[in-house]
This record gives structure tokens, C-alpha cells and sequence, in this order.
């Protein structure tokens, strides 16, 4: 009997990038959808044959995306609402303008909220519904692309969104008007599910044998009562597509008691992250041993990218197959591969040694292929002894350690976690320094990361242009930002980070400890990427980071200015960590080399630090139960970085990505001055816990999405400032900012956005004078 492997999705973004240059160029209109279409199909020919030469035996299809999976589910399954649906635009326009936003042409529509997916780095496009979404089969995206890849010879399975995860994900969208604040999307389950069979029919009907349907939500605590759903759920699919085999896919966490009502439903296989949940195994295999379901045991990391160890992994696999038999086993990723880059094949500047530490998800595909040839007893010594000795390396070089750096972790006292003194102590020492107007208005640190910038930072890299030429370039960028903000009349300013390519690789270059690669890009959203650095030993700050342009930009200007950092817990969850160590430490390492930075950045005479943590949230574990061991070393490691400077100097913060009510009381023990949130396409939402819970330091929340190039109106932000006022009724500190940085911003829509912003500050302090 041959145990099969599978993968459960992977990245869509082109070895070279490729899906991001054809989206960028067919929205500059440099080429044409037909052109755009062409990269598109090239890539999941490409992505499918790499599978295939992998010797992965059950391939993905569907997974694939010119910009979301969640909004592509949205496309086909007609959950558009009306402000797009009524707009003059083509389907493939529509659907980016669903994704981004679209001024063009007197066309003006704001895009739809963004949210990360789960605890990742990735975000989605959530869905809006309301009791007039229809749903129907707009397209036919999923057979479509099955059938693509049947024409190439490869028999693939499709992968769908889960309908109850899909609705849960959504929020109830502007169409429902006045009723949204008590609409539950999944009230609409009932509705969906009959189209949704509708599809699974067609699959069916194209030739499908499997399908695998993605229900991550079972992971987490909000799906506990949703057993009968569930039920109801799987047994219309069951009914609607008899020939289909259907694969229930969870990841990213443990099913807990999910598993008793998970093991009945009528589903041929279940899929279960070992790689997040090892915990979970036999709980798991006690709950599926009496029924006839397929386990597929997710032992291959699709979120880290240390080379998988397959001496553990076939130890937990012969576990399922002692219990279930081999012929109930299936070898898989944990989850989709879209969170690691695409191949290690591209990566010429590793050093031999540590490349051979990591798997990329090409060479993840490779292994989970290799371990089921190894559970059917093919001959794949040569494999296991090589990766016995990779693995034998990497644990050696773990054995090494900074004995300075673990010695002062240790040596840290409580004093250190905490400022000198409380908040409104330290806001009168601060305004001594500098006396601030109402709504003070600021930026949240990038400006536009212009064509010129990036180009002028590959020229660096590559030697073609001198430090000191480049230098002198960014030196020229920060004044061109200092005097652009002086001249639309900005409060408190901000240097514009040209420097930086990404705020947590930028750090993670700087820091020992670190490894960073040089094509290995994953997806963050749409066509914007990240290339995560890569956490291998003991971290430390050899030289300071930012000073230099902080300095330099406050010398430009009598105004204050804003220091500019990422903070620990985000720089971590935005890199890759070791798996040696634990994360704590690892946070607590990096907040450790920041408190040095964040010093010396206020003896350099800067007045004001933002210590951005816009991951935060993210890193939140998904069970409730989990979150307090993790935000209590996440807020700790916030204050090691920020406590270490004297009243006067006022420390900001940012966080972007809502829903910070359920972690308000963590937010506020951060005890910052300042605290910038996004908040704008949530309208106010999460300042109800600020209100509620008394939060007296100073709040900024966003006035804008910046992830659109639509520029917003006076009258429309200062509707929003008003909205917030409403919210925090008891708030005497409300600074006026965007959303987030402007780095993905062009100059001009900056300019005219900005210039509006601050106009709307002038308007609250005529209405509210001091
Ligand atoms: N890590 C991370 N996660 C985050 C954020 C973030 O800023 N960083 N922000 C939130 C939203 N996510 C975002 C993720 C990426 C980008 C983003 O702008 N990414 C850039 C790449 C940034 C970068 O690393 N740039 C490098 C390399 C740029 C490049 O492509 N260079 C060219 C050469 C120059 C040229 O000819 O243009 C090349 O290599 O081919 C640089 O500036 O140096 C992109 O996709 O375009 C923005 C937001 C949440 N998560
Ligand atoms: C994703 S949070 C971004 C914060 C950063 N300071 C910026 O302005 O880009
Ligand atoms: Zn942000």
C-alpha cells in the first residue's frame, strides 16, 4: 500500500515575482488584461509541473490568485456589494477594485477592509455581506483551473475556502445599513451552502475525484458550538457531489474537543496541523480510529522554513499508521505553502553551511513527497541519510551561544520594564519640551518608497553607486520629506525611512543573529511582499540603527521629530524564527538591542520614539486560553525596548490590523504616550473598548486607508474625526494621522491627501478651542 503525499496550497507569486510585475504594470495600464491573464496562466502551469517533478503525489489547483484566495472566493460566489456591483467597470476590474480601491475615470470606490488571515503575515480581503447578498456562481474560477490543469496532464485537487470559515471571516457589509451592527454573516449559511453544493457539482461533473476544503476556523474557540453546522453543512456536500471526495482541512492550531463532532462529519479525510499542534496527534487518532475517515498528517511546515526532520516526522507518522493503517494515511504540509518563499534554487549569497538548513516550498514539496515514499518502503536512504546530516549540522551550530547577550537577559530587573513615572507626570515634563496644538497632526513614519529610492538601493547593493553617493541620495529624500512637511504645516514630522527596505528586514540586516536571503519573497497582500529575515542565533545591536537619519532630519527643522522603530515583538513575528529557543526569548533579545537604540535616539535630542508593533495582534495565539502566557512576554519585551528613557521623551506606538478590544487591557499596560491605530475602514469600531475600559494616554486612529491610491476628501475625513470624537467623548488627547505609512503611496495622492488631513485638524480646533 503507497501513502500519498499532498500539498495543501503554495505561493502564487512566481519564482521572480512575476504575478506582482504583471499586476503592477496592468494597473499602471503599461499592458493589457489579456497580457496580465497570459503571466497568470504561465504561473499555475509552472506551479503545477514544479509539484509534479517535486513527486507530489495529490497537487493543488484553484489556489492560485491575482490577488486574494478569500477574494476570489468572493468573485465566484457573487458576494460583491452594490458599490461595486453597480459600477462600470469589467469583472477584472471590479475585482482588483474590490481588493484595492478605483478612482478613475469618476469612478470612486473605497476598497474593502483588509485583515490578516489567521495568525500570519498575510492578509485577506474580508468579505462584506448583508440579507441582500444573492448568492450564484459568478464564475467559475475552481473548474475552470481544474480543468486548466487536466488539458496539461495533471489531475489536481481543488482547493475551496470552507463556507463557514469564509462567512465567519466576513463582517456584515455597508448594504445592510442601519441593521449591520446585529447582522451575523453566518446566518446566511443556509444560503450559501446549496450554491456552494452547486460547485462542488461542477467539479464533479469536470472530472474531480477529491476536493479539499479549508476550515481553519475549527482551530479556533469561536467554532466550538458550531458541531450541528457543521453537520448540516457536510452532509448537503455530501449529498450535492456523492463522487467527490472531500478532504477537511485545519492548520495553524489543534482542533481541541472540535475533533468529537470534526471525526462524525461525512467527509472522506481530515487534515491536521502537526507542525503548529504535534499536541494534537493522539487526541486526534483516538477520536478518527473508529470511524473509516483518512487522517492527512500536516508534518511539513508551511510557516517556518527550517528543513523538516524526518527521523521525528516518520516517527509521528508510524504512529497514525500503527492506529489507522497505512491505507488511512496521507503525508501532507501543515498548511498551504503561500507563507514561505517559492525556492532556496534562487538563493546565491547564502552561505553553503546554512543553506542547508532550510526547505523553501519547493523544497518542502520535495520532502513531503520523500516521507511518504519512505512510510510505503520505497528506497529513499540516500534522502534520509542526507537529511540526518543536515539536521546533525543545524543542532551543533544551535549549541552556540552569546554568552553576553543571555547573560544580560538574565540580569534584567523589574525596574526595567517600567518608566520612571506615570503618564501624566510624564506628559507635563514632555510638554515643557515642546507645547503641542489640539489634534496634533502627524504622519506614521514611511513616505513613498518612489521607483528612484528602490533603485538607488539596488544600485547600492549591487556597488554600482558609492555609500557615500547613496548617502547623500537618502539625505536628499529626508529633506525633500522634512520641507514637504513643514510646508503643508505637519506637527510633529518624520524623517520618511527612505533608508529602510522593509521596517523588519531593515532591522533584522543590522542585527547579529540574523540571516536574510535575496529572492525569497512571500506574499503579504495583493502584489505587496516581504522578504522575512531569517532568526539563527543569539541577537545583538553591534552599532546603532536609525540615529544617523533621525539626527540628520531633526537638523533640517525647528519642529519635533519622530525617532522611527520597529518594535521586538513585530521584528519576530515578521521574521522567521529559530526553533531552538524559545520565542520569548527571542523577543526579549531583540527588545533588549532596541532599548539601546531607543536610548541613544533620545540622548541624539530626538523628542519623540514610535516603537511600531502593528503585529501584535497578529502573533495572538488563536486559542483564548493561549493568550496570556503570549501577550504577557510580547507587552513585557514592548517596555524592555521603550522604558529605558527619561520623562520628556514622548513614546508612540502603532499598531494597524483592529479588533483590539479583546487585548485592550494588554494595550494598555504598554503604556505609551502616544498610540496611532488604524481605524478607519473599521469606523470606529475598536475605539468603543478605549471609551469603555478609560483609557487616558493619548490616541491617534486613523483617518485614512493608505492602502488605496484614492485620495479622501476633507468633508469625508473630518466625518470620521467627528465619528471617533462621538466614540472617545472623554479623551482630551486625539492626534489626526493616516491609517498606517505611506510607503506604498505615490507622492502626488500623498501631497493632496495630506494637505486634506491636516486641513481637517484645523476645522476640530476651530470647532473645539483650547
Ligand atoms: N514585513 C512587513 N510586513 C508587513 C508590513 C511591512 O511593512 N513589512 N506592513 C503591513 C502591510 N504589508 C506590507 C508588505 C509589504 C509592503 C511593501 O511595500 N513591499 C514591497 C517590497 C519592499 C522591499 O523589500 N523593497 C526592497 C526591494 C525592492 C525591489 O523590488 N527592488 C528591485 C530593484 C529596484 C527597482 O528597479 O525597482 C528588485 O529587487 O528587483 C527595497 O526597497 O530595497 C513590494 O512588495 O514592492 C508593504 C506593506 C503588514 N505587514
Ligand atoms: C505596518 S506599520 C508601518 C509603520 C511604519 N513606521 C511605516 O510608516 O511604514
Ligand atoms: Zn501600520
Amino acid at each position: 500500500m503507497s501513502i500519498q503525499s499532498a500539498v495543501l496550497g503554495f505561493p502564487r507569486i512566481g519564482a521572480k515575482r512575476e504575478v506582482k510585475k504583471a499586476t503592477e504594470a496592468y494597473w499602471a495600464g503599461k499592458i493589457q488584461a489579456a497580457e496580465l491573464q497570459k503571466v497568470a496562466k504561465e504561473q499555475r502551469l509552472a506551479r503545477w509541473q514544479t509539484l509534479k517533478d517535486q513527486g507530489v503525489d495529490v497537487i493543488p489547483s484553484g489556489d492560485f490568485t491575482l490577488y486574494d484566495h478569500v477574494l476570489d472566493f468572493n468573485a465566484t460566489f457573487n458576494i460583491i456589494p452594490s458599490r461595486f456591483a453597480q459600477a462600470n467597470l469589467s469583472d477584472l476590474d471590479r475585482y482588483f477594485a474590490m481588493g484595492r480601491g478605483h478612482q478613475k475615470d469618476g469612478v470612486d470606490l473605497e476598497a474593502q477592509e483588509m485583515q490578516k488571515w489567521f495568525d500570519s503575515n498575510y492578509h485577506y480581503i474580508k468579505s462584506e455581506v448583508s440579507s441582500k447578498t444573492e448568492f450564484k456562481l459568478n464564475n467559475l474560477k475552481p473548474v475552470d483551473e481544474f480543468n486548466e490543469a487536466k488539458e496539461a496532464g495533471i489531475t489536481t485537487r481543488p482547493v475551496l475556502v470552507g463556507p463557514i470559515t469564509a462567512l465567519l471571516l466576513g463582517k456584515a457589509g455597508r448594504d445592510e445599513g442601519a441593521g449591520a451592527a446585529s447582522f451575523e454573516p453566518l446566518s446566511l449559511l443556509d444560503k450559501l451552502v446549496p450554491v456552494y453544493g452547486e460547485l462542488l457539482k461542477k467539479l464533479e461533473e469536470a472530472g474531480a475525484t477529491e476536493v479539499q476544503i479549508d476550515e481553519p476556523s475549527l482551530v479556533m474557540d469561536s467554532t466550538a458550538d458550531l458541531g450541528a453546522k457543521y453537520q448540516s453543512t457536510f452532509e448537503a456536500f455530501a449529498k450535492a457531489a456523492p463522487g467527490l471526495k472531500i478532504t477537511l482541512a485545519t492548520y495553524f492550531g489543534r482542533l481541541d474537543k472540535n475533533v468529537e463532532f470534526v471525526a462524525k462529519l461525512p467527509v472522506a479525510a481530515l487534515h491536521i496541523d502537526l507542525d503548529r499542534a504535534s499536541e494534537q496527534l493522539d487526541q486526534v487518532i483516538a477520536a478518527v480510529k473508529p470511524t473509516s475517515l483518512k487522517l492527512s498528517l500536516g508534518l511539513v511546515s508551511g510557516r517556518n522554513i527550517w528543513k523538516n526532520d524526518f527521523e521525528a516526522s516518520l516517527a509521528t507518522a508510524k504512529k497514525a499508521v500503527d492506529a489507522l493503517g497505512a491505507d488511512r494515511v496521507v503525508v501532507a504540509t501543515s498548511s498551504s505553502l503561500l507563507h514561505t518563499p517559492v525556492t532556496l534554487a534562487n538563493e546565491s549569497r547564502l552561505k553553503p553551511e546554512q543553506k542547508d538548513w532550510f526547505s523553501f516550498a519547493t523544497e518542502k514539496a520535495a520532502e513531503v513527497a520523500t516521507l511518504a515514499k519512505a512510510l510505503s518502503g520505497a528506497d529513499v536512504q540516500a534522502a534520509l541519510d542526507a537529511n540526518k546530516q543536515s539536521i546533525k549540522a543545524r543542532r551543533d551550530f544551535e549549541k552556540n551561544s552569546d554568552a553576553a547577550v543571555r547573560e544580560r537577559l538574565a540580569a534584567v530587573t523589574p525596574e526595567q520594564y517600567n518608566r520612571k513615572s506615570p503618564f501624566p507626570e510624564r506628559l507635563a515634563a514632555q510638554s515643557k519640551v515642546y507645547k503641542l496644538p489640539q489634534f496634533p497632526t502627524t504622519t506614521i513614519g514611511s513616505f513613498p518608497q518612489t521607483k528612484e529610492i528602490r533603485l538607488a538601493r539596488s544600485k547600492h547593493t549591487k556597488g554600482e553607486l558609492s555609500t557615500e553617493e547613496y548617502e547623500k541620495f537618502l539625505e536628499n529624500e529626508i529633506k525633500h520629506a522634512v520641507d514637504f512637511q513643514e510646508a503643508i504645516d505637519i506637527d510633529v514630522l518624520v524623517h520618511g525611512e527612505p533608508e529602510r527596505n522593509d521596517m523588519s528586514q531593515y532591522f533584522g540586516e543590522q542585527l547579529t543573529g540574523f540571516v536574510f536571503t535575496e529572492n525569497a519573497w512571500v506574499q503579504s497582500y495583493g502584489s505587496r511582499y516581504v522578504r522575512p529575515p531569517i532568526v539563527v542565533s543569539d541577537v545583538s545591536r553591534p552599532h546603532p540603527m536609525t540615529v544617523r537619519w533621525s539626527s540628520y532630519a531633526q537638523s533640517l527643522t525647528k519642529r519635533p521629530m519622530k525617532g522611527m522603530l520597529t518594535g521586538p515583538v513585530t521584528i519576530l513575528n515578521w521574521s522567521f524564527p529559530r526553533a531552538d529557543v524559545s520565542k520569548e526569548v527571542q523577543c526579549k533579545q531583540l527588545a533588549l538591542a532596541l532599548r539601546d537604540e531607543v536610548i541613544d535616539l533620545a540622548n541624539a535630542g530626538i523628542f519623540a520614539i514610535q516603537v511600531d508593533e502593528p503585529a501584535i495582534r497578529e502573533g495572538l495565539p488563536l486559542r483564548q486560553v493561549d493568550w496570556d502566557g503570549y501577550l504577557t512576554w510580547a507587552v513585557d519585551s514592548f517596555k524592555l525596548a521603550t522604558a529605558g528613557v527619561e520623562d520628556k521623551t514622548s513614546v508612540h506606538s502603532h499598531f494597524c490590523y483592529s479588533d483590539f478590544s479583546l487585548i485592550f487591557e494588554h494595550i494598555k499596560r504598554l503604556d505609551c504616550d502616544v498610540i496611532s491605530v488604524e481605524q478607519s475602514k473599521a469606523g470606529g469600531r475598536d475605539l468603543v473598548a478605549f471609551h469603555e475600559k478609560g483609557y487616558e494616554n493619548e490616541i491617534g486612529p486613523g483617518l485614512y486607508d493608505i492602502h488605496s491610491p484614492r485620495v479622501p476628501s476633507v468633508e469625508e475625513m473630518k466625518g470620521r474625526l467627528d465619528a471617533y470624537l462621538k466614540a472617545l467623548p472623554a479623551q482630551k488627547h486625539i492626534w489626526v494621522n493616516p491609517d498606517c505609512g505611506l510607503k506604498t503611496r505615490a507622492w502626488p495622492e500623498t501631497e493632496q491627501s495630506l494637505k486634506n488631513m491636516v486641513e481637517v485638524a484645523k476645522l476640530a480646533r476651530a470647532e473645539r478651542p483650547e
